[in-house]
């Protein structure tokens, strides 16, 4: 596989109000992605779990705690003349404890399921916070362009198994 040769380890979490129908997404106000709306994520850090590492990301960036969390998906995000793909393990959360408050990272809101606002937000959101929404698992490979617009070339495996989402992404799997 020609893309890249290493990767980073991420996570992404979308907090759902179901009865409300409503997601809480956040504006990142630094770093990589500034000015996008995404959910809430990071880094996972040496001796943590990821599931940790997205608890953690949560509360940092949206000063909450997650009562649940299940993972539904893995993305795989490559981009031109970069060797270094990014990992993304993303979560969902439906119950938890405290108020999405802003910080130095992000500035939570909530958006109804009818109106997310997929144009400032990354070009892969919108193919795959649609499968969230409706419970369905997946794992996705997308290459961007340098300009980090425009998907270059996407690879979507739905209805994976839980169990092969607990480990780190695999090319084989999608390819
Ligand atoms: C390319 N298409 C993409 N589509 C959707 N989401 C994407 C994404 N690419 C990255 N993401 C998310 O963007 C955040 C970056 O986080 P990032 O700022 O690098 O991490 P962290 O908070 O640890 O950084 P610092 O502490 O500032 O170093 C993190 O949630 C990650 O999942």
């Amino acid at each position: 596989m020609s893309f890249i040769t290493s990767s980073k380890l991420l996570t992404l979490i979308l907090v759902l109000n179901e009865k409300e129908q409503k997601i809480l997404l956040g504006m990142k106000k630094r770093g990589f992605g500034v000015g996008k709306i995404n959910g809430f994520g990071g880094k996972v850090e040496a001796g943590e779990t990821i599931e940790e590492g997205a608890r953690r990301e949560l509360l940092e960036e949206a000063e909450i705690e997650a009562i649940d969390m299940t993972k539904v998906g893995v993305n795989m995000f490559t981009f031109e003349n970069d060797p270094v793909g990014l990992e993304v393990h993303i979560y969902v959360t439906k119950e938890f404890k405290g108020t999405p408050t802003e910080t130095e990272e992000m500035k939570p809101e909530w958006y109804s399921y009818s109106d997310i606002p997929y144009s400032q937000m990354w070009a892969d959101d919108k193919v795959w916070i649609p499968l969230l929404l409706n419970n369905t698992r997946f794992m996705g490979h997308y290459h961007f362009s340098q300009d980090q617009a425009t998907v270059l070339y996407e690879k979507l495996n739905v209805n994976i198994h839980d169990d092969d989402l607990l480990e780190r992404f695999s090319f084989e799997q999608i390819m």
